[in-house]
């Protein structure tokens, strides 16, 4: 058997899984090397793990500070439909027009390639079977309806826009999908992506229309699914002011069983970010 080096979100998952059920991490890196790893990638592994899941997520510095059924914008009423607080979840409608949806999704369709994905072990871009989208970026504030949106979206999610990432356009095909995983950066991801912004601290997916089955965007840990409706939105928060990261924030794009699915995807760091 080749030796595994790529550490993708199922093994991710599953290492967070076993620990927080009470396996030793001793004998989670001897499954791990059972099951084709080197036991120092192993041992590297589990220890990331541990290191963002031993600290429970103090979730009293939350950042989200909107309070009621919702939110005014500069620009636009935003309601709340559902929220969750361990992990920080909150389902919206209303974020985005019907006009708007569409408009984004026009700009993007010629735009798009197949989406990558950050290889945890050595930090480099690639292309895995993780992940079978196909997406494009708009810069921060590239012209004026971007603007408008990025003002939006960061009045939303309670952070400046300048700490946010360009938004991500991202489109599944019937079949498609993003197996579970956790935007925030961990292993060798980390020195090449935080940068100046420092790590992910929160995600705003925002769906540009809707799915004709499958598509949801779910939560496993907490068994949640959020189906996707042209306009809603899903925040979630993951990184607070002490460092911690909340691993109940694992999440993934089900596959699309009907029609296709469209979604905006804005990250935010936790301090100005400027993408190299
Ligand atoms: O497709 C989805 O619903 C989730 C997308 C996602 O996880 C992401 O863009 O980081
Ligand atoms: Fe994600």
């Amino acid at each position: 058997m080749g030796q595994q080096k790529v550490l993708n979100g199922e093994w991710m998952q599953w290492i967070s899984h076993n620990l927080g059920n009470g396996c030793t991490p001793d004998s989670v890196v001897e499954a791990m090397v059972e099951g084709g790893f080197e036991q120092a990638f192993a041992e590297a592994a589990v220890q990331l793990s541990e290191k963002a899941t031993s600290s429970t997520f103090d979730y009293g510095t939350i950042h989200f500070a909107h309070i009621g059924h919702s939110i005014r914008t500069s620009d636009q009423k935003v309601r709340i439909s559902a929220r969750l607080d361990k992990p920080f979840i909150i389902v919206m409608d209303n974020v985005l027009t019907d006009e708007e949806c569409d408009r984004l999704i026009a700009l993007s369709r010629d735009k798009l390639e197949r989406s990558r994905t950050v290889n945890p072990s050595t930090g480099e871009d690639m292309i895995v079977e993780e992940r079978t989208s196909w997406g494009t970026f708009f810069q921060v504030n590239e012209d004026a309806f971007i603007s408008r949106l990025d003002r939006r979206i960061s009045e939303i999610m309670c952070r400046p826009a300048e700490n946010g990432e360009g938004l991500q356009i991202l489109n599944y095909q019937v079949g498609a999908e993003y197996k579970p995983h956790f935007d925030y950066f961990e292993g060798a991801e980390l020195d090449n992506y935080l940068g100046s912004g420092g790590q992910r601290v929160s995600t705003l997916v925002l769906y540009l229309n809707d799915v004709g089955d499958g598509g949801e965007t779910t939560f496993p840990e907490v068994g949640l699914s959020v189906a996707p409706r042209k306009g809603s939105a899903v925040y979630f928060e993951y990184g607070n002011e002490l460092g911690q990261l909340d691993r109940l924030s694992l999440h993934g794009g089900a596959p699309v069983k009907a029609g296709e699915k469209w979604i905006a995807t804005k990250w935010m760091r936790q301090r100005a970010y400027t993408s190299s």
